[in-house]
């Protein structure tokens, strides 16, 4: 259990996150929303590679191997690179919701070292929608998809349209990907219009 800011708490009148009909089916692989992306694109050789799956309801779960390019202290992962992991799960609930939404407030609780060349068993879940506003919460288990919490997150995502990256991505950037059908076929798949 975390300690939960009032930032982190959905208001009383929040509604349970709903999962879009067409969503991937639970078990299926959900593909990275862009190739350059640090957690889950496979064009960054230190990247963290994540490869989430759908679960039930609004849940996801994804693995993560540390490896040498990750280390904060000698063999051990680095905190921030352990946050980009729960952060890139957390994010990849949007293909469940069909919405695109980026990390508004990510609160992480880092309970144990991580080695290097452990794998760290992710899971993410929806807990409610308010508005624009996704609160939603993942851990980070060791030693197995039941082990130890070894890093837990409480956030809330904040829904945006395809014009946010457009007004705020770097020109050089948004124009590959613009000119992409790859990408363009990731955009449409959440239903907006690039
Ligand atoms: C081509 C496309 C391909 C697909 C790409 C998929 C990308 C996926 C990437 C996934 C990669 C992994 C993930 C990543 O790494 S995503 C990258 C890291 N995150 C960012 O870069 C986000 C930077 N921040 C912003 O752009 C703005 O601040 C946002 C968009 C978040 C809000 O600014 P905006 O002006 O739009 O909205 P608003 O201010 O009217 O607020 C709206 C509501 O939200 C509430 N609120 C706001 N902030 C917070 C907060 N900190 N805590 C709690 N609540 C917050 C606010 O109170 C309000 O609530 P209410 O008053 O209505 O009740």
């Amino acid at each position: 259990m975390s300690g939960r800011t009032t930032a982190l708490t959905p208001p009383g009148d929040a509604v349970p996150p709903v999962r879009h009909p067409e969503a991937p089916a639970p078990g299926e692989t959900i593909g990275s929303h862009y190739e350059h992306c640090f957690g889950c694109g496979g064009g960054q050789p230190h990247g963290l590679h994540l490869e989430a799956r759908a679960g039930e309801g609004v849940s996801v779960t994804a693995e993560f191997r540390v490896r040498e390019a990750h280390q904060g202290a000698p063999g051990l992962a680095h905190g921030g690179v352990l946050a980009t992991a729960l952060d890139e799960t957390l994010g990849s609930l949007g293909w469940l919701l069909r919405v695109i939404a980026v990390t508004g407030r990510l609160e992480t609780d880092f309970v144990r070292p991580v080695p290097v060349d452990t794998v760290l068993h992710l899971q993410a879940e929806a807990l409610a929608v308010h508005g624009r506003k996704i609160y939603c919460t993942a851990t980070g288990r060791i030693g197995g998809p039941d082990g130890p919490v070894a890093v837990q997150a409480d956030a809330v995502f904040v829904e945006v349209k395809v014009d946010h990256f457009i007004a705020n991505g770097r020109k050089q950037e948004i124009q590959a990907a613009l000119a992409d059908p790859d990408q363009v076929k990731v955009a449409r798949a959440f239903e907006v219009n690039p």
